[in-house]
């Protein structure tokens, strides 16, 4: 038997061995091993008081890592969760830069602006607030209207009424202006009946998906109300301790609309703006060097012309001469099952990367691929494609685990997979967390960056919650796990060299406190706990 239990030790030691936290420089403080031991400890009490046999809604079972959006509320009453809100995350590397911001403080934001303005295809009725949604748009002073409200039968469809009046007369019987929030904020989220129930499939929740970012687009799409929404974005990730974002920002538009109310502001202008938003934050935090700051990856919908995509890229390129420390990298976004696959433009592409070498500029792809449930559909033939083309990352990746060549290229390359656990959840390619191919990436060594892909619709702001769900899935992640992916996240960002120096001499300060924290807090508590 002594001899059998060695075998089982030494396979064991040989399958960890290839972990992507097996990171063969670093060595644990012996703080860092007792707070990895004390949150390992809490994670398994916590396994069975909260997670464990009881019942939810007499029928449905609990257990760590189920279904987020029926159980984020009692995530948030968990020790693992307070411990997860009080870590320093680095960087979040794949989010939608029009899905982060909570959806209430949006529309707050939109309400504040007598231009914008709000219009229906149809009357409202109780029977139709599910199916009708609302087109928000902000208009030039000479085409605001007096219209009074979308709720009375007078109303004619399609036409445009000034927001602060649609809220203000939203009719009794529909919940009056409280009703009016609802409303729109239901048609800026995905609701677990919605992603558990009536759309409990990739395509299917992909179809609200689509109409919570026309929703949420026609409020922000709004120079003013933009500015004031970047600076959320970046404060609210300071909040959940993250330093640096690098958001996916759709310049498909050429124009957004400007403080006038007229559609005439050009992509150069954003980012000034986003520049100029950065700066402002730097100056109003009382510890400034703990924020990084933040890049834009150019992103446009996967579903344009071979010439449309020819001028995005070109005007990519110029973006990033004028702009060399905004741009980290191009991208197309949208459904990958139903939009189309990154052969059909390797041509503008390919030569993307020749004008590059021409022009002594990097702009480096980072793709979007294999978010799909297929194998060997287009969709994940993407995987294929975004690889040779020289990713820099991979958004997703949800079908690598299938590609045994590929895996190990993304080692050899070092090409980090962003995964989104928690918006894989809700968009349906997976029932929960122990259903997710992320442990399988990390036991095989690939490099992984955890993201939030878009918190607002998902209700999973900052990183939290997605370190959350993978922590409680896993009895192999540990506190050495966390660090991997914290310091993953800064090391296949865009930042420089030289500012990666300064965010993990940051991180490190960061970290360490982190620790404490754990200790301070917890040592005490589960001590009382043992027998
Ligand atoms: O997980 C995703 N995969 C692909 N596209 C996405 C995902 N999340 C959001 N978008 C897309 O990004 C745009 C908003 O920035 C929207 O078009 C949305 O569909």
């Amino acid at each position: 038997m002594e001899e059998y239990l060695a075998k089982r030790q030494n396979l064991i030691q040989e399958d960890r061995a290839r972990r992507v936290d097996q990171n063969a420089v670093y060595r644990s403080s012996p703080d860092e091993l007792r707070a990895d031991e004390l949150i390992r400890r809490i994670r398994k009490d916590e396994g069975e008081s909260i997670w464990g046999k009881q019942q939810l809604h007499g029928s449905e079972q609990l257990f760590p890592g189920m279904e987020f959006l029926t159980s984020r509320e009692k995530i948030v009453g968990t020790k693992v969760y307070d411990i997860l809100s009080h870590m320093p995350k680095g960087g979040l590397l794949h989010l939608h830069l029009g899905m982060v911001v909570q959806v209430d403080k949006v529309l707050r934001m939109g309400l504040k602006y007598p231009a914008m303005h709000v219009r229906t295809s149809a009357l409202l009725t109780a029977d139709n607030l599910t199916t009708v949604l609302p087109i928000f748009r902000a208009l030039p002073q000479d085409k605001w209207t007096t219209h009074a409200s979308l709720t009375d039968p007078l109303y004619v469809p399609d036409s445009w009424v000034p927001i602060q009046r649609a809220r203000k007369n939203f009719s009794e019987a529909l919940g009056g202006p409280e009703g009016f929030d609802r409303w729109v904020t239901d048609w800026m989220v995905i609701n677990p009946s919605e992603a558990y129930g009536t759309h409990n499939s990739p395509d299917k929740i992909w179809s609200k998906f689509y109409a919570t970012s026309m929703v949420s687009q026609g409020l922000i799409f709004f120079l003013p109300l933009w500015e004031e929404y970047v600076r959320e974005v970046f404060l609210s990730s300071l909040e959940d301790g993250i330093s640096y974002t690098e958001p996916r920002c759709m310049f498909g538009e050429k124009f957004m609309i400007g403080a006038d109310g007229k559609k005439n502001v050009p992509h150069h202008e954003w980012l000034r703006v986003y520049d100029r938003v950065i700066a402002s934050v730097k100056t109003t935090l009382r510890n400034p060097s703990v924020f990084l700051g933040s890049k834009l990856i150019y992103s446009v919908v996967r579903n344009l012309s071979l010439e449309d995509m020819e001028w995005h890229l070109d005007n990519c390129l110029a973006l990033k001469r004028e702009f060399p420390h905004l741009i980290a990298g191009f991208d197309l976004v949208g459904h990958e099952d139903s939009l189309k696959p990154l052969i059909y433009y390797a041509e503008p592409f390919l030569r993307f990367l020749e004008k590059q070498k021409e022009l002594g500029v990097h702009v480096p792809f980072i793709f979007h691929a294999g978010e799909t449930l297929g194998d060997g559909s287009a969709a994940d033939m993407n995987l294929y494609d975004a690889i040779l083309l020289g990713t820099k990352r991979i958004g997703h990746g949800f079908s690598l685990i299938k590609h045994p060549r590929l895996m190990e290229l993304c080692k050899e390359q070092k090409i980090c997979v962003e995964v989104c656990p928690i918006s894989n959840e809700i968009l349906r390619y997976c029932g929960s967390m122990p259903m997710h191919p992320l442990p399988a990436l990390m036991n095989q060594g690939v490099h992984v960056a955890l993201c939030s892909d878009d918190p607002a619709v998902f209700g999973n702001m900052g990183l939290s919650f997605d370190f959350f769900q993978i922590f409680v899935a896993s009895d192999i992640h540990g506190l050495g796990t966390l660090r991997e992916l914290v310091w993953d996240s800064i090391r296949y960002s865009g930042l420089d060299e030289d500012e990666k120096g300064h965010a993990f001499a940051m991180l490190e300060g960061q970290w360490n406190t982190f620790v404490k924290f754990i200790l301070d807090k917890y040592s005490k508590d589960t001590a009382r706990g043992q027998p």
